[in-house]
């Protein structure tokens, strides 16, 4: 499991080697990790020898983090400029960038926009403006000359520990950001780093470690990897059978939006449910036949199952009532719930954690603002895009649900507040029917997961993870899987544009890959 920090986490786990005097060697180990990143950078395109290399310092450990890099680079006989943002910089930084004969600009009100220019076609920038001691985003001539610089599309920017102006603990931006190729990050990952929209300014986070990772507290974020997809994903054994394997209802589509409901019903099936029933209207189940034979369509009561899928599509009054129906019951007998679209508006009034909302950022903001005791004015869905985090934390407290967030980074928050953030998709997944795709696979891995997420069978509790928090955890690996189904179908298409029915497509390989790539029973 990959594990992210607020920005305070770490710096209480380095305050203890700051106070027996070791902060100076933290900083070398950082400024060495990230000078290495930038020679690998650097050497993938060309020699270092002559290479152009701008830091953008700015008055704090960030700068000196960058400066002592910078200087680094300098001594292996790359031409290395500082930017410097303040009139003070770390001294010892400054000291050792002379020393190694780098050449040191100062920013001031007038030249932001000629030192944008200056560096913009450079092989490597680097920001080293801000760090985890940032209070608020980017001011003045630093926030012109980043600016000035964005506009300007620099060839490779790497960010020192985080973008400046990134909000280390919550992802949220204060723009302007100069966004960056890749980030090297130092101790720890920042949990900004694994939430949008920090996330999207980041680019590929490489972690440098300094040596204060055993002091760090509890994660803010976790995400998983493909060791713990391996761990967790349900497999079938010798003596299973299409019952015992998991059985997912399904209330989906409606007349107007048959589409959905075939969509859902297909995913399910392929990513392993050992039998799905399918309620809703004669129209859309004739769709929903044609498409998945295996599906059953069940007019009245539809026997038992392990698992619901209620709303993607759901539109009427009739169709509605069948999934209110289908949710008393499942409250009734305990069962675990996905509740998508149209279904978002019948809740109870407080869920179990085993229901699993997956509202996208509008859903969310309309489902916060129906809640009686939000404290927040009018929730939007820009105001749930800038700070999806605490947005999703707040529904998941206030509802008692899990709350799966979808986006290009899709975080799943259980009621205690624990978070799972995922981030394997593409672009391309921003399609129709996507989101019912990923409504299928999750109905179908908790129809399959919910003895052992129950009873524990070692997977879960070997993660520390508490009986309510398992649910996040399926919802997480069902948001992993989606998001690799629709990046395998993209590469299938040369990194081409994708229909949902393509992510569908390709779920089978992706459960498949990643549960036999551990087997040690296969040959
Ligand atoms: N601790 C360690 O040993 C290690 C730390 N490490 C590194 O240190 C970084 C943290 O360093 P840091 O604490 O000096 O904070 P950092 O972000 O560089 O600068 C903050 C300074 O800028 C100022 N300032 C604040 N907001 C501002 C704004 N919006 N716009 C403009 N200015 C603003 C503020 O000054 P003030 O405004 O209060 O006068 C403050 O002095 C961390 O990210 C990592 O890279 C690593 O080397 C590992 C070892
Ligand atoms: N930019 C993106 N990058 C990766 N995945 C994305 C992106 N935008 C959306 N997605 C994913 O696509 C799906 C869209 O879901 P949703 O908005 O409910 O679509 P629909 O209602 O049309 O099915 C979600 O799983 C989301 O995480
Ligand atoms: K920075």
């Amino acid at each position: 499991m990959i594990s992210a920090f607020t920005g305070q986490q770490i710096r209480d786990a380095e305050q203890p080697l700051l106070d027996s005097g070791e902060g100076a060697v933290l900083m070398q180990r950082a400024a060495y990790g990230l000078a290495q990143e930038v020679v690998r950078l650097v050497k993938a395109k060309r020699k270092l020898r002559g290479a152009c290399i701008t830091v953008l310092a700015g008055k704090g450990n960030n700068g000196g983090d960058g400066l002592f890099a910078a200087s680094i680079l300098a001594r292996r006989g790359m031409r290395t400029t500082a930017v410097l943002a303040s009139a003070e910089v770390h001294t010892e930084a400054l000291g050792a960038f002379l020393a190694a004969g780098g050449r040191v600009l100062r920013l001031d009100p007038g030249n932001a926009e000629e030192l944008a220019v200056l560096c913009a076609g450079d092989d490597v920038i680097i920001d080293a403006l801000l760090g985890t001691g940032a209070r608020g985003g980017l001011r003045e001539a630093s926030a012109e000359l980043v600016a000035s610089l964005q506009e300007l599309k620099p060839r490779c920017v790497v960010a020192c520990d985080l973008p400046s102006g990134l909000d280390a603990a919550t992802g949220e931006v204060h723009w302007p950001v100069l966004e960056a190729d890749v980030t090297v990050t130092f101790g720890g990952i920042k949990a900004g780093l694994m939430t949008d929209p920090g996330e999207g300014c980041a680019g590929h986070v490489v972690l440098v470690q300094i040596g204060i990772e055993d002091s760090l507290d509890t994660p803010e974020l976790h995400r998983l990897d493909a060791t713990d997809l391996h761990a967790l994903l349900p497999k079938p054994g010798r003596r299973s059978h299409k019952y015992s394997r998991g059985v997912l209802g399904v209330v989906a589509g409606s007349a107007r939006f048959a589409g959905a409901a075939v969509l859902s019903v297909h995913a399910a099936a392929m990513a392993g449910a050992g039998m799905v029933r399918y309620v809703g209207p004669e129209s859309a189940a004739r769709h929903v036949l044609s498409r998945t034979p295996e599906a059953l369509w069940e007019t009245d009561d539809p026997g038992r199952v392990q698992a619901w899928l209620l709303g993607p599509g759901v539109d009427g009054e009739d169709q509605l009532g069948r999934a209110g129906d289908a949710a008393q019951s499942a409250l009734a007998a305990e069962l675990p719930v996905v509740v998508d679209a149209g279904a978002l508006s019948i809740l109870p009034e407080r869920c179990p954690a085993h229901w699993i909302l997956t509202p996208h950022a509008g859903e969310l903001a309309t489902l916060l603002a129906a809640l009686p005791s939000t404290g927040e004015v009018a929730v939007t869905r820009e105001d749930v895009e800038s700070r999806p985090l605490h947005f999703v934390r707040k529904a998941a407290e206030q509802t008692g649900a899990t709350v799966l967030l979808k986006g290009a980074t899709t975080l799943v928050a259980s009621p205690s507040g624990v978070v799972f953030s995922q981030s394997e998709g593409t672009a391309w997944m921003a399609t129709a029917g996507s989101g019912d795709v990923l409504g299928g696979i999750l109905g179908a891995l908790l129809a399959q997961s919910e003895d052992s997420v129950r009873d524990d069978d070692g997977a879960y509790a070997a993660m520390g993870l508490k009986p309510d928090d398992r649910w996040a955890a399926v919802a997480a690996v069902a948001a992993s899987v989606h998001g690799r189904a629709g990046s395998m179908a993209s590469e299938d298409f040369n990194g081409g544009p994708l229909t949902a029915s393509a992510i569908m497509t390709a779920v089978p390989h992706v459960i498949g890959s990643l549960t036999a790539e551990y087997d040690p029973a296969r040959p």
